[in-house]
């Protein structure tokens, strides 16, 4: 069995995707999930891009041991110094710079003949191996790429000093046979070429990343990046948990096998899904909600009878709990943090009596409380900033024939209690009016989705939002039995979120003098 290295770019490629936006404390909540569940690589943002995203990946570098820690940059000095800035307190520090070969991205883009390219790519990757011990480099478009010229471009990268060569699949174009001949061609016209890794990087634009991923591995890659979810530019990269699969569950066909804790995925797969409010859908592979569920007669009766009937892997195997029933309004705080314990948390003091108030609260109001309800209460007290505004009442008044009118109370910090009214539009838009009287504060809703965490009449609802002000864009999530509640209390949570960012400015500016040094 060949071991196949894990590169994670959900903080990277997959906070591309339009909309999201995660905060220091998120990114880290991430890798530190990514780092239990295996990965071997992760890939914690773009250094040079701002000062948010350099102090995020400072941050990650700080607290990862167990993988290699990258940051992207472009084929610039600035980018890889300040990179090197962000990742010199990593245990494995790693960088990954890019630049496009194909003749669009030259042309047009770049505006760089193909001489250009070779110089800028010869000149980078040596700079960057004089100062990280390993150094990735990336032919954007590669997928386009003129073979001749691929095949150029990685000679000189390698020659440069680079230890890790991606073939990137950028807009998602190629065909599996297509991208994994690009991986033969490689490995025999390029001198040295068994001296670094080669590794996979899939756009699913046609839906054919996991395919053209699982060919490249078929055809000599030791390493795929990818995503949580999938999520990531466009139509996202290739879902990690998809190829793992494929490979566990089909390995008399690949021969091959990651070092992923695949029991992991289910709660690696909610975590980002909250945290960037990319909902996945119910369909999807392996994470979807229904992608252990049975609907039609034939097939339950088959299930029942015999589960590989219509299950090729078992919902244990990626971490999906196949008893979701297990608590309930008489259980007792030992039981719970037992119980908490089973599923990966080990809350103690302060959060564990928050967590055991609000599960307590939803016995009260909901038949059957799953682990499905208890880890989204956990979930959402673990990503809680400090509590600048709570809410304490929330009253509406709605009918057909009149204007929705809300009355909220809000408790501040420093114990005030503010109670405001407000009409709107619908029964949210009141909701969030009366909030921004009672809080004070102007804010714009750039986006709102709801989803609901359990099934049935009483399942818990979802609310995620994200608001700006001025230049300053925060998300907030809030959940409750009732989907008004919920939305309050995301509004709230985003409203906290951005007391936080106003008060923390000595950090923000830390990590902005960092970045202009490098
Ligand atoms: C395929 C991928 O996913 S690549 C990664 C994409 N991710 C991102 O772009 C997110 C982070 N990006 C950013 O924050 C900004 O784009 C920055 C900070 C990197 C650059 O911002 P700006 O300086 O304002 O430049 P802008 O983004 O408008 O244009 C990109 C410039 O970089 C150049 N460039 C693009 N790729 C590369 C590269 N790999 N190496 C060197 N230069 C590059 C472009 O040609 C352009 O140069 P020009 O200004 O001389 O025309
Ligand atoms: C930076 C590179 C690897 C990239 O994300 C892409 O080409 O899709």
């Amino acid at each position: 069995m060949r071991k196949i290295l894990v590169f994670d770019t959900t903080l990277r490629d997959g906070e591309q995707s339009p909309g999201v936006n995660l905060s220091i404390e998120e990114k880290v909540e991430i890798a530190l999930q990514l780092e239990r569940l295996g990965v071997d690589l992760i890939e914690a943002g773009f250094a040079a891009s701002s000062p948010g995203d350099f102090a995020a990946v400072k941050a990650v570098a700080e607290r990862i041991k167990d993988a290699r820690v990258v940051s992207l940059a472009r084929a610039v000095e600035a980018d890889i110094d300040a990179a090197w800035e962000a990742l010199r307190g990593a245990a494995q520090p790693c960088l990954h710079t890019f630049l496009a070969t194909s003749p669009i991205h030259r042309q047009y883009k770049l505006r760089m003949s193909k001489e250009e390219v070779l110089a800028r790519v010869e000149a980078m990757v040596r700079y960057a191996a004089a100062k990280f011990p390993e150094v990735e480099f990336s032919p954007e478009d590669a997928g386009r790429t003129e073979h001749d010229f691929l095949v150029e471009v990685v000679t000189v990268a390698v020659r440069a000093g680079a230890t890790t060569i991606n073939i990137p699949d950028t807009v998602g174009y190629l065909t599996p046979e297509e991208y994994g001949y690009l991986f033969r061609l490689l490995r025999e016209k390029v001198p040295g070429i068994e001296k670094v890794r080669l590794s996979a990087h899939c756009h699913d634009d046609l839906g054919l990343a996991t395919a053209n991923t699982l060919a490249a591995i078929q055809n000599g890659a030791d390493q795929f990046e990818g995503t949580i979810n999938g999520i990531g530019e466009r139509a996202g990269n290739v879902a990690i948990e998809e190829v793992a699969l494929a490979l566990e569950t089909r390995k008399g066909v690949y021969q091959a096998t990651t070092g992923l804790k695949l029991t992991e995925i289910a709660r690696t797969s909610r975590l980002v899904s909250r945290l960037t409010g990319m909902i996945v859908p119910p369909n999807k592979a392996i994470v979807g909600a229904n992608a252990f569920a049975h609907e039609s007669g034939i097939h339950q009766d088959g299930v029942l009878k015999e589960a590989s009937t219509y299950e090729i892997i078992r919902p244990e195997t990626v971490g999906f709990a196949s008893n979701r029933l297990v608590l309930g309004k008489h259980s007792g705080r030992h039981a719970f943090r037992e119980h908490l314990r089973a599923l990966g948390y080990n809350l103690e003091g302060e959060q564990l009596d928050a967590v055991f108030r609000q599960f307590k609260e939803l016995c009260d109001r909901k038949k059957q409380v799953t682990d499905d309800d208890i880890l989204a209460l956990v979930e959402q007290r673990l990503a809680h900033p400090p509590e600048h505004f709570a809410l304490e009442g929330l009253q509406l008044t709605y009918g057909s024939a009149f204007v929705p009118t809300a009355t909220v109370r809000v408790r501040t910090a420093d114990g005030a209690v503010r109670e405001e009214a407000a009409c709107g539009n619908g029964s949210v838009d009141a909701i969030y009016k009366a909030l921004d009287r009672a809080t004070g504060e102007a804010v714009e809703l750039v986006d709102y989705k709801i989803a609901s965490v359990t099934d049935g009449a009483d399942a818990l609802g979802e609310v995620f939002v994200r608001l700006r002000q001025g230049d300053v864009t925060v998300q907030g999530r809030g959940v409750s039995t009732d989907v008004l509640e919920a939305s309050a209390k995301a509004y709230l949570n985003a409203l906290n979120r951005l007391v936080a960012r106003r008060t923390a400015p000595a950090r923000e500016a830390a990590a902005l003098e960092v970045t202009r040094r490098a």
